[in-house]
């Protein structure tokens, strides 16, 4: 999981995207089937999980505090469980890799157990925020040492029995929200999290469909979500929807790139997901829905989509909590599109694998995209449909959505960008050159 040496990567332009590839599992809910399944008594089977590093962190960990995480042959991974409550005291520190869903959903589940973890990673984790979710765990009594300004490494001392608390999300933040509900399921009595804006809501399905009390109030707050602690799983056998956040780079590429015309298939439509396809729609982009089916409890269509001209939006602020990782890619679809795109209200991307505003501007300055940035957002002139010029190396900061979001714009360079580490990529899409060379007609 540790990567010795960057890997340079030169994009050149490929001609168009044509053909069709199945996106790989979503990788916020493979995060959330592992650790349920591994709270449940009994044998639950998981098809569709994605093998990405961050999910096989999340599975490591499970392991070490006593799961049994097996993969078959057939790609199906089975998970015995060990219980609520009875997850046991690691070995070792839990080395979280590249993975922010890993630690903040785990310190969440640690903090009403009776164990106490130290959790580590990588250069890019280690500078993100964990105050957001220190100051409700702490609420809920687990007390945790972390290095200074609220960073890994850190150390949880669980407690049992823990404290219900109610909590409103300070940040949009569906890690918060479900840290605190993983927290609350070994915690007697009701634990509430009241979410101002709505976040991805792959908690509450699935915590509901493994047996879980929890409700969920629409209210002049917003949403309030409650969970009866103490619960007792039920294995399950889950099928997980392919990510719509690794659709993005697709739904873009084909979008740019002329005479483009591609079927994504296998993508997870949850409404609290789908931002990208909305703004993209805005632009112009041509996505179709084919096939509309349901899968795992999930909404799930392939999607078609072709070459078109895209045009400048203002993208509307409230989408930002379902597209909060797709902005990378968005701004290269705005380098592409005619006048000039404005995102604002998208703080949070200062604090992702990287500093996405800051990082995508540079990136797109040194290829001859302009770009003005803001505290919360970036506006994008784009190139009314021509090529970028491109010809520079740019930084992906150990940071998955910037590398693929770096290759997308090099596909419609004049001249090749080279990325001076594409091995992030394998945290969240280990096949994603494979699906690229099949879209670009090298095979897959
Ligand atoms: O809950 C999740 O699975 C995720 C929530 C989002 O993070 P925040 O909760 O920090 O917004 C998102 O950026 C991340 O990729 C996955
Ligand atoms: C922000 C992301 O993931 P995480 O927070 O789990 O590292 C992401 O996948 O874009």
């Amino acid at each position: 999981m540790t990567h010795p040496l960057p890997q340079p990567l030169d994009v050149v332009a490929r001609g168009p995207l044509t053909g069709s590839i199945a996106v790989p599992g979503d990788k916020s809910i493979s995060h959330r089937a592992l650790m349920f399944a591994s709270l449940a008594v009994g044998t639950s089977r998981i098809t569709g999980l994605l093998e990405g590093e961050d999910v096989l962190a999340t599975a490591a960990a499970m392991r070490a505090m006593g799961a049994t995480i097996e993969r078959q042959d057939d790609g199906i991974w089975v998970v015995d469980g060990v219980g609520v409550g009875g997850l046991l005291q690691p070995a070792t520190a839990l080395e979280m890799g590249n993975s922010g869903t890993s630690t903040r959903l785990l310190m969440g589940l640690v903090s009403s157990h009776p164990i106490t973890c130290t959790f580590t990673g990588d250069a890019s984790l280690s500078g993100r925020p964990m105050g957001r979710v220190i100051e409700p765990l702490s609420q809920m009594g687990a007390d945790i040492a972390a290095s200074p300004g609220g960073k890994l490494p850190l150390m949880v001392r669980g407690i049992c029995p823990a404290v219900p608390i109610t909590y409103t999300l300070p940040v949009a933040s569906a890690q918060v929200k479900s840290a605190i509900l993983l927290a609350g399921l070994n915690t007697p009595g009701i634990t509430t999290v009241i979410e101002p804006v709505a976040t991805r809501d792959h908690s509450e399905r699935m915590l509901t469909g493994f047996g879980a009390q929890l409700t969920v109030e629409e209210t002049d707050q917003g949403r309030v979500i409650s969970i009866t602690g103490e619960a007792e799983l039920t294995p399950q056998d889950i099928v997980v929807p392919g990510d719509p956040s690794s659709s993005a780079f697709w739904l873009v590429a084909a979008s740019i790139v002329p005479g483009s015309d591609i079927v994504v298939r296998n993508v997870g439509l949850n409404p609290t997901r789908i931002g990208i396809v909305t703004a993209l729609r805005m632009m112009g982009a041509d996505i179709t829905e084919l096939d509309p089916r349901t899968v795992g409890g999930e909404p799930v269509a392939d999607l078609r989509v072709r070459h078109a001209a895209l045009t400048a939006i203002e993208v509307p602020a409230d989408l930002a909590p379902s597209m909060i990782d797709e902005y990378p890619v968005l701004f290269v679809a705005a380098a592409f599109a005619s006048g000039t795109t404005v995102a604002r209200g998208a703080h949070e991307l200062r604090v992702k694998e990287s500093d996405r505003i800051t990082t995508m501007r540079i990136a797109l300055e040194a290829c001859g995209v302009a770009c003005e940035e803001f505290e919360d957002g970036m506006a994008i002139t784009g190139s009314g449909g021509a090529a970028i010029r491109g010809g520079a190396r740019v930084a992906s900061k150990l940071d998955h959505r910037i590398a693929m979001s770096m290759v997308v714009a090099g596909l419609g360079s004049a001249e090749p960008i080279t990325i001076d580490d594409i091995s992030p990529v394998a945290t969240s899409y280990p096949v994603f050159f494979r699906s690229l060379d099949a879209l670009t007609g090298k095979g897959e």
